[in-house]
């Protein structure tokens, strides 16, 4: 079976926390793309959700991880694309009820709010959950854009 890419970024406060969950990913047979940023120093975020959004946009991965300080710059910047649902996930529940009921396409984590195990559990959740569908979460979703 082809590994499924997951594209990967984050501005520097998510750097270190990037390079982790890219080891993460490639250990759970994930193809990562890291689309920067690739070292500490001070970078914008919206720079990195946009690379990350266009890179969905032109098919080369499905699904995608953020992460700044919070999650919430890089999420905001990321929402800003229509076909985008990034979700701030703060544990696994959360990320699994993002992929079950929001069919969120995009994880977006707060390396400065998370430890390493959590942030690896919203990623496992993320990655193990299939959206649910059924009328209701269909319909909802389709009203997101
Ligand atoms: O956008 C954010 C806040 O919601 C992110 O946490 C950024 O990573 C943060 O603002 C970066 O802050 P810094 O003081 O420039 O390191």
């Amino acid at each position: 079976m082809p590994q499924e890419t997951i594209a990967i970024a984050a501005d520097h406060a998510g750097f270190e926390l990037k390079e982790l969950l890219k080891a993460e990913l490639a250990a759970g047979g994930y193809k990562p793309l890291d689309l920067g940023t690739a070292g500490p120093e001070s970078v914008d975020y919206p720079d990195f959700a946009d690379k990350l959004a266009a890179a969905l946009k032109d098919g080369l991965a499905l699904r995608g991880v953020l992460i700044c300080g919070t999650g919430i710059g890089i999420s905001i910047a990321a929402n800003r694309h229509r076909h985008i649902r990034a979700a701030v996930c703060h544990d696994g529940t959360s990320a699994k009820l993002a992929r079950l009921h929001n069919n969120a396409n995009v994880l977006a984590l707060g390396a400065r709010l998370l430890g390493p195990e959590v942030a690896k559990d919203c990623l496992a959740a993320f990655l193990a959950t299939a959206f649910e569908g059924g009328e209701r979460h269909n319909r909802r979703v389709g009203k997101l854009s």
